[in-house]
């Protein structure tokens, strides 16, 4: 049975969140959490964590909480993190090279396994251990690392070439940086992630709270 089929999506967006509260409690060698003390970590209320949960089975003990490790395993499982997923970056600019040393440092679930770009200035480097190749390597490197996972941080107008070469070389799953609307075959997951349309959204929701002295009008 698909167990992520039956969860919305907003559930499966606080998994992770979960999974990086839960890593800091196991490394703290906490045994036992409650959904009280869960939700103090992550901000959501217990009654929903309660009910996340419990989209995947029932991993708590009334009155005492949830074991740490084993939820912990549980929702690595559930995410598809408990088998390992290598990582190929495209782009190897401001925003791969930073991606790149982030998820090395603080992302022991994935693996990069290369950045790769066209500017001879970057080729050649190595960026916390990870080599940037030519994009010409790509294809032998998707095959010999068994790249699963595509991110695209190049400018919005090689994005979509991009997509094609990762999508040739099999790689179902793309995480896009780039402000381009991207298209590929239906068994392709894209998404999309856009820091920019963030910032706005937050200014649109805290407008209100805004102080309107400090702010001029553009027009
Ligand atoms: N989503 C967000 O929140 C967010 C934030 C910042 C930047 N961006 C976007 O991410 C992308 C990268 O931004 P950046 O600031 O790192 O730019 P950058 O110019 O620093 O880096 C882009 C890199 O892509 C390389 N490149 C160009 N064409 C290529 C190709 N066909 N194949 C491989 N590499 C190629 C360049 O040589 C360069 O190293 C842009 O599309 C930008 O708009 C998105």
């Amino acid at each position: 049975m698909n167990q992520r089929g039956e969860a919305p999506i907003s559930v499966i967006k606080r998994l992770p969140v979960y999974l990086r509260v839960l890593d800091n409690l196991v490394k703290r060698d906490i045994e036992v959490v409650s959904s009280k003390s869960l939700s103090k970590e992550t901000g959501f209320t217990a009654e929903q964590i309660r009910k996340d949960l419990a989209f995947f089975g029932a991993f708590g003990t009334r009155g005492t909480g949830y074991n740490t490790n084993y939820l912990r395993e549980r929702v690595l499982r559930i995410i598809g993190l408990d088998k390992q997923t290598n990582v190929a970056i495209v782009g190897a600019g401001h925003l791969g090279t930073a991606f790149a040393r982030y998820n090395v440092r603080e992302n022991p679930y994935t693996s990069v396994v290369g950045l790769f770009d066209v500017s001879p200035d970057i080729v050649g480097e190595n960026i916390e251990g990870v080599p940037v190749y030519h994009l010409n390597d790509l294809q032998e490197i998707v095959r010999k690392e068994r790249v699963q996972v595509g991110v695209i941080t190049v400018p919005a107008v090689h994005a979509q070439e991009v997509v094609d070469r990762l999508v040739e070389e099999n790689v179902k799953a793309l995480l896009n940086f780039a402000p381009a609307k991207l298209t590929a075959p239906e068994d392709v997951r894209i998404h999309n992630v856009d820091l920019t349309i963030e910032l706005q959204s937050l200014i649109y929701f805290a407008k209100d709270e805004l102080n309107e002295e400090s702010t001029q009008d553009l027009e």
